[in-house]
């Protein structure tokens, strides 16, 4: 698997700016996602908390929702060459996530694209490699252009080494 670069951490603003709550490695409250390229899908693997918890011993669910939130994210730079926002998304959640059994992976690709709407699945695994949670986005992918001009938008090849 490939390690993808993180550009928006090279600006000399990058440490009072990005702020990012999923990727930013400077939120202190953040979840500080970092990513891999395995061909078609982008990976993720993080480690939840305690201060993650919803029910006793159970990753929070909307934390689970936002982790595969952000790896959709990444998916519409690494894949649609451009940034995007969440237009909607599905989760489906299948079993518990338990904390205990330690770092979850998070998966996903690009399905279709129906004009300006990505489509992305992606799902989230456990410590075991069970599949808990499946998820279906709509991410709006603005034009590159506009990317690069409102959105920091760095270009595909600076993901890369
Ligand atoms: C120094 C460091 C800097 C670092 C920078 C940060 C780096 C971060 C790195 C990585 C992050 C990646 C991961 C992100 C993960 C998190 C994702 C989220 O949480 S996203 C938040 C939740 N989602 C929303 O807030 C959407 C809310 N919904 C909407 O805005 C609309 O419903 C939308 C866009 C989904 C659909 O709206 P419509 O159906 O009206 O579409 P239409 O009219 O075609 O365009 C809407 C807007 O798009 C722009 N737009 C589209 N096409 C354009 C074009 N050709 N030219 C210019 N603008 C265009 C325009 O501004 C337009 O807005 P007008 O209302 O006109 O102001």
């Amino acid at each position: 698997m490939k390690k993808i670069k993180n550009p928006f951490t090279e600006k000399d603003s990058s440490r009072k700016e990005y702020n990012c709550f999923g990727c930013s490695p400077f939120n202190e409250m953040g979840l500080k996602l970092e990513f891999w390229e395995n061909g078609e899908e982008i990976v993720a693997k993080w480690m939840p908390s305690k201060s993650m918890e919803g029910w006793l011993g159970v990753l929070h669910g909307g934390i689970q929702a936002t982790l595969v939130d952000e790896l959709a994210g990444w998916i519409v730079l690494l894949k649609k060459n451009t940034s995007g926002v969440t237009s909607s998304l599905n989760i489906d959640y299948l079993k518990p996530v338990y904390i205990s059994k330690g770092e979850v992976t998070i998966k996903g690709k690009l399905t279709s694209t129906e004009g300006k709407i990505a489509k992305i699945e992606c799902t989230l695994l456990d410590g075991e490699g069970k599949e808990c949670l499946h998820a279906k986005a709509d991410y709006f992918c603005f034009p590159e252009k506009i990317a690069k001009a409102k959105y920091h938008y760095p270009g595909i090849e600076a993901f890369y080494e």
